[in-house]
């Protein structure tokens, strides 16, 4: 039976898939069982004639998985706005047992299985169940990806102190998009003052957005610390 790490965000666009990413890509280059899961994407994009969840298709492509979709993905709705509003529109009716067989059955098969969320955690998936009652459901553990920029400490530490009123088990936080800049380094240290969460990684903002450098920045990551998710 494998184990699963809930990959969640501070916000929408703060590095989620590309945090999951780096997760999978250390497993694999390490030769672990793993996979990518993406429960509910919103923002499905076109790909031979067939819509296909991106943040799904970015981790593939750069762990160079041979993996179908469909096996990655249970819901995949066009339109890229709150996962609820989207279903709304498309008048898709996400239910939960869907997620929690699927993800249960990718336990069966996979060491090791990197679920991303959507957006931040008070997102709702439908208009009355939110994604920390997804990852309630799931009976999972997360980890945070937070920016390194002005305003992080107080999006972190709201996220953190959230996740303390439900219950629910971090193990840790990523640092992304980090710049060089002369405050970063005082945001990471209040961010883990205050919650004493262990910071498990620093992820640069890549200039360059390429494989080589992507996969150059990944290999900086320390692999005990990626594993210590699944303990
Ligand atoms: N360290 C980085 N360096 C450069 N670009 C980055 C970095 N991290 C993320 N990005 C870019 O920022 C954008 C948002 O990142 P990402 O897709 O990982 O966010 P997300 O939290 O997964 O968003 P969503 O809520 O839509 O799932 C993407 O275009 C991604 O390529
Ligand atoms: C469309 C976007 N990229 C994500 N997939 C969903 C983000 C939902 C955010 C909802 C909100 O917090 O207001
Ligand atoms: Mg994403």
């Amino acid at each position: 039976m494998g184990k699963g790490i809930f990959v969640i965000g501070t916000n929408t666009d703060i590095g989620k898939t590309f945090v999951s990413g780096a997760i999978t890509y250390k497993l694999k280059k390490h030769n672990k069982n793993v996979i990518p899961y993406k429960p509910v994407q919103s923002g499905g994009i076109e790909e031979n004639i067939k819509i296909i969840p991106p943040d799904i298709k970015y981790i593939r492509d750069i762990c160079d998985l041979d993996i179908d979709y469909k096996t990655m993905n249970t819901y995949c709705l066009k339109t890229e706005v709150s996962p609820h509003l989207a279903c709304n529109i498309e008048n898709v009716y996400i239910n939960k047992e869907n997620i929690i067989n699927h993800y249960n059955k990718l336990l069966k098969t996979y060491d090791y299985v990197v679920v991303e969320g959507a957006g931040g955690i008070v997102v709702p998936i439908t208009n009355d169940y939110f994604l920390y009652d997804l990852i309630k459901d799931l009976n999972m553990d997360v980890v945070i990806v937070a920016s390194a920029s002005v305003g992080t400490i107080n999006h972190s530490v709201l996220t953190y102190e959230f996740l303390k009123s439900k219950n629910i088990k971090c193990r840790g936080i990523f640092i992304n998009n980090y710049n060089n800049q002369f405050y970063e380094d005082d945001n990471i240290k209040m961010i883990e003052k205050i919650t004493n969460l262990k910071v498990l990684g620093v992820l640069n903002k890549i200039k360059e957005f390429n494989k080589e450098s992507i996969c150059k920045e990944y290999d900086k990551l320390d692999l005990e610390n990626i594993l210590s998710l699944f303990e």
